[in-house]
């Protein structure tokens, strides 16, 4: 590859269904880095699968291009067999996996028999990255979910693709698991080189797994760029209230708080409150303590508007407590609400 071919690049794509009203991507355009973990975040309906497959080259777009390491990604109309021969995907279905075979197989079946004991060190390796090794006698059908999505994920490296895309692959999994599944699929691409592209809607997860977002609204690309920088400046209303835990505010209710500004749209997040039990400035009324483990959720009031905030010394505030509370930090936007 030269210096100046793009790895991945979405140029100008447009993908339209006809339904009750039209939807599907719009003119979308966009470069993938190599090596990087990209989330397409966005709601329900916003076109990330839709971009996925695109990008997969499982459907035709209308309009525009997808090239791939300088060749151009056919679709379904032009290819046989869909899907690019260097990218692999994992949905949350792992329908494809043979639940009466053993995990090895499963894995191992994938690879030619021309070279055995490369066939046995490959299947090793990629099972030994998914943490699956001890399981490699097991039937899939006797795994747990968690440990099916797993080896799905093994079945999709274990040929050596380019690009791993997931759709939602950890949507079934407990917490705990799906963390020690995203530091392994983290180490994999820092140890391999893998590129990754990932359609998510959990907003924790984006912002500790990837390197870089995007994010549709309506089928078009609306913001991108590093988990930080759409959390702590983002352009758009939308991509805050799809990345944070925080409270929305017109301008009359912003005031009510001590924040004054012309733009129409306010936002606090849950950690851009400061509580204070001792002061009596805008005080407000503790509505509802909601316990999150090693934190609370406060409900609080001020008589014009209700907002939430988070509190690390739990235990501290009871329902019905006057506390003061400051804004830290705020964002402002030119939209209005939704
Ligand atoms: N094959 C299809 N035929 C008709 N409409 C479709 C088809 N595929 C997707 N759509 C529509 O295109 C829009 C985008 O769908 P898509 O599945 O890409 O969204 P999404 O962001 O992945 O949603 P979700 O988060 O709910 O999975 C939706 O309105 C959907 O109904």
């Amino acid at each position: 590859m030269t210096e100046s071919m793009p790895f991945l690049e979405v140029k100008n794509v447009t993908k339209l269904f006809a339904g009750e009203k039209i939807s599907g991507v719009k003119n979308i355009s966009l470069s993938i880095a190599e090596g990087k973990i990209t989330a397409i975040i966005g709601r329900s309906g916003s076109g990330k699968s839709t971009l996925l497959n695109l990008i997969y080259g499982l459907i035709d777009p209308d309009a525009g291009r997808i090239t791939f390491l300088g060749e151009r990604v056919w679709g379904p109309a032009e290819k046989l067999i869909p899907g690019h021969d260097q990218m692999k995907m994992v949905t949350q279905q792992s329908d494809h996996l043979n639940h009466y075979a053993k995990v090895w197989d499963n894995v191992a079946s994938l690879l030619p028999n021309t070279n055995l004991t490369y066939k046995s060190a490959k299947t090793t390796e990629v099972l030994q990255q998914l943490r699956l090794l001890d399981l490699k006698e097991r039937r899939v059908a006797d795994l747990s979910g968690g440990e099916r999505q797993r080896v799905s994920i093994a079945r999709a490296l274990v040929a050596n693709p380019k690009v791993l895309l997931l759709d939602e692959p950890f949507n079934q999994v407990d917490a705990s698991f799906r963390d020690n599944l995203q530091q392994d699929i983290r180490e994999i691409v820092r140890q391999t080189g893998l590129t990754v592209i990932m359609v998510s809607h959990d907003p924790q997860e984006v912002l500790s797994l990837a390197d870089e977002l995007v994010v549709l609204k309506d089928g078009e690309v609306v913001e991108a760029g590093n988990p930080q920088q759409l959390y702590q400046q983002p352009e758009n209303l939308y991509t805050a209230t799809l990345l944070a835990n925080g409270t929305v505010f017109n301008g009359i209710k912003a005031a009510s708080l001590g924040i004054a500004t012309k733009k129409k749209t306010i936002m606090v997040y849950a950690e851009g409150f400061y509580i204070d039990k001792n002061s009596i400035e805008n005080l407000c009324t503790i509505e509802a303590v909601l316990f999150k483990g090693f934190y609370e959720e406060l409900v609080l009031n001020n008589g014009t508007v209700k907002f939430k905030t988070i509190n690390l010394n739990v235990g501290a505030y009871q329902t019905g407590d006057r506390v003061s509370v400051t804004i830290k930090q705020f964002l402002t936007f030119e939209e209005g609400l939704a």
